[in-house]
């Protein structure tokens, strides 16, 4: 289905009025401002709501760590969602105090956990194949774990949608699907990732650049998709395209969601309209990546983790947003005199 874009001229009057009257100086609540306004669009409404927020943390593995491109072992992405069941990572603690729910998928992890209560079993294969030697997955895999996505998401309840990952190996994927979809030089796509050496980070480009140079045929953004991405990049790709044709809010978090969002919006771009950026990513490569996307991060915290932290941060600004926009007085109700030059 197409994803609408939210543009209606008329609501974005009434709603530039509505934040207008309220008792404060024109343009004081800043970027909040623009984020009512945002909202008011993706929900077609003056009366904008947060209801049911919940972060969907997606998990797979990646056969390129087999390159030596990770500073951890790939047995990291199991024991880490382990962790996300029993409540000790960070995205639990920050989801948590948000009051936000999480939802932990495995999309593709190396590993058979066995049925697990607090784990949704979405399991395509044990990892991708290793795309320094061979595409990571089919083009049929590919179809399936987009459509997987997209079915999760039309079974959620709630009206903003966070996204996060877990993958070792993940930031080599993301920045190869980073460099293929803006063309931007490999070396300004590739980071530090859980913590490379410069040497480290230096053969993580060489192995990236090789795997394009063997990869050229791939362009058009399902198969660039299919070459490098992970299952769990490829989900959250077809769950974000789910969720902004059900105007959905979607909270972006670091490099590996962005990279997803970048191949969903090749595919459609007024899925951006759609889009709250959490946050900036120390992730290099990040920043450029959201410049690509002509995107406007709400906080800059210096963050390199994933999970989706970034939207469990983030959140409580949507709340101030949907607020100041439904509870604030405004300077008539308010009887507070207006602006007298
Ligand atoms: C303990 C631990 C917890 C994490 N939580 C998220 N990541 C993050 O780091 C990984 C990507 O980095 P790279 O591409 O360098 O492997 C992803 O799993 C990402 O979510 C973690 C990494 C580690 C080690
Ligand atoms: O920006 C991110 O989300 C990120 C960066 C490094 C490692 N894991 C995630």
């Amino acid at each position: 289905m197409p994803i609408s874009p939210t543009r209606n001229d008329a609501l974005a009057v009434q709603l530039d009025n509505a934040i207008n009257n309220k008792t404060k100086p024109l343009g004081s609540l800043g970027v909040l401002e623009a984020l009512a306004k945002q909202l008011g669009l993706i929900q077609n409404t003056r009366a904008i709501s947060i209801s049911k927020p919940a972060i969907l943390v997606f998990a797979a593995d990646h056969g390129v760590v087999a390159e030596g491109i990770s500073a951890y072992p790939q047995d990291v992405t199991w024991q880490m969602v382990e962790n996300f069941l029993a409540g000790g990572a960070a995205i639990n603690v920050f989801a948590a105090q948000n009051s936000c729910d999480l939802r932990v998928i495995d999309a593709g992890v190396n590993h058979d956990f066995g049925p697990r209560s607090g784990l949704t079993d979405r399991k395509l294969a044990h990892g991708t194949h290793n795309f320094a030697q061979q595409p990571a997955m089919s083009s049929e895999l590919c179809d399936t774990a987009l459509a997987t996505g997209m079915a999760l998401v039309a079974e959620l309840e709630g009206n903003v949608v966070g996204f996060g990952e877990m993958g070792i190996g993940n930031t080599t994927a993301a920045a190869a699907l980073m460099h293929k979809l803006t063309g931007i030089p490999v070396a300004q796509c590739v980071g530090a990732g859980t913590g490379l050496s410069a040497e480290g980070i230096l053969h993580k480009q060489h192995v990236i650049e090789a795997a394009v140079a063997k990869h050229v045929h791939a362009t058009e953004a399902h198969d660039v998709l299919a070459t490098f991405g992970g299952l769990e990049i490829a989900m959250m790709a077809g769950a974000m395209l789910k969720a902004a044709e059900l105007r959905k809010v979607l909270l972006i978090d670091g490099f590996i969601v962005t990279s997803a969002l970048l191949v969903a919006a090749r595919m459609q771009p007024a899925i951006l309209d759609y889009c709250v950026f959490a946050h900036c990513s120390n992730e290099n490569g990040h920043q450029q990546m959201l410049e690509a996307l002509n995107a406007k991060p709400l906080l800059n915290l210096g963050l390199r983790l994933g999970e989706g932290t970034g939207c469990a941060l983030a959140l409580p600004l949507l709340h101030a947003a949907a607020n100041f926009l439904n509870q604030m007085a405004t300077f008539e109700s308010a009887q507070v005199s207006e602006k007298s030059e």
